[in-house]
């Protein structure tokens, strides 16, 4: 179990982390969300004792990390796959960190067989694509075997099979009993891989929630309708006290009313439907409005002076 409680970073005048607590617990996939510089890679690195926070603490299983012997066996983590010694072979890097950490050789070549990088193993990890890097930083994160599992943005860089690959290896490892804390800023990924979300923006705690509970508030679930007889459709769904709003297309749209409902309404009143469809919006929009205002670096369209 990992414990936050009152984490503070400042950078001179920016705060970077503003007072956060939540904890992390063992046989789920806790999500860590935020828009860009929302101060999760900060958070991370004082879980790991790499940055000394301004005020509060981080415990892992009731120590600080710089307490635990040999860390690599007790915390995994992924921060940033390119802090590597590019020079090295993939081999030799992983033999290094393992012979530091009292890990036998002999897992060097399981782990980088459960990663895929066996084909590679002796190649200088400088020639690595990103996705390679990606998934020799996750070699290292499981060397030693650990009980807590820790990845900043881990499927930057990876293809569509990677991808899936390592959503499928965070959830086995959770399944194992394992505590697996996993940032990223796409709701969309996030939502096939985590059972439980904690969400900043700006440094702060903006929601701590299992992912059912986060989908249950914050995705919308309609239905939509279309017609031929929309005004008629419309009286029929006012007097039985439904509300409707239209949409493009020709289309109405009705919150808290089962399709079902609405189909045997229209039938009682012979009014003819072409379409009767469940709607349910993306947990991307409900992300993108709940961290809407915490959003720190905004694109802008280009302004028309610029275009030449
Ligand atoms: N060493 C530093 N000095 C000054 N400001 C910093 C430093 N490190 C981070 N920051 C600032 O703190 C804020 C949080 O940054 P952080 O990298 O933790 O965000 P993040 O959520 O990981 O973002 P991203 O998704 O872009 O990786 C940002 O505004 C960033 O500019």
């Amino acid at each position: 179990m990992i414990e936050v409680s009152g984490l503070t970073k400042r950078y001179g005048e920016k705060v970077a982390v503003h007072g956060l607590s939540f904890h992390v617990s063992p046989g789920i996939v806790t999500g860590f969300l935020g828009p860009n510089g929302a101060g999760k890679s900060t958070t991370m690195r004082m879980m790991l004792d790499l940055d000394h926070p301004t005020t509060g603490r981080v415990r892992i299983d009731g120590k600080r990390y710089a307490e635990l012997r040999e860390p690599l066996k007790y915390v995994g983590a992924l921060l940033d796959a390119k802090a590597l010694h590019g020079g090295r072979s993939a081999y030799h890097h992983l033999l290094c960190l393992a012979q530091s950490n009292g890990i036998p050789a002999s897992r060097v070549g399981e782990v980088l067989d459960v990663v895929g990088l066996t084909a590679v193993a002796n190649k200088r990890s400088k020639n690595f694509s990103l996705g390679m890097g990606q998934r020799l930083g996750i070699a290292a994160a499981l060397l030693g075997d650990p009980e807590i599992l820790m990845f900043d943005e881990p499927v930057n860089g990876l293809d569509p099979e990677g991808i899936h690959w390592i959503r499928n290896l965070m959830k086995s490892l959770a399944a194992q009993g394992r505590t697996v804390f996993v940032s990223s800023h796409l709701m969309s990924e996030m939502a096939l891989t985590a059972d439980h979300l904690v969400v900043i923006g700006q440094g702060r705690l903006l929601a701590d929630t299992s992912m059912a509970e986060f989908i249950r508030t914050n995705s919308r679930s309609y239905v939509r309708l279309r017609s031929p007889q929309q005004e008629q459709l419309l009286d029929v769904l006012h007097r039985a006290g439904i509300t409707a709003v239209t949409a493009g297309h020709g289309a109405l749209e009705v919150d808290g009313v089962g399709a079902e409902e609405l189909g045997e309404l229209a039938a009682r009143h012979q009014i003819v439907l072409h379409e009767l469809s469940p709607q349910q919006a993306s947990l991307e929009e409900a992300f993108m409005q709940l961290t809407a205002e915490s959003v720190e670096y905004h694109a802008h369209a280009q302004p028309t002076e610029w275009r030449t």
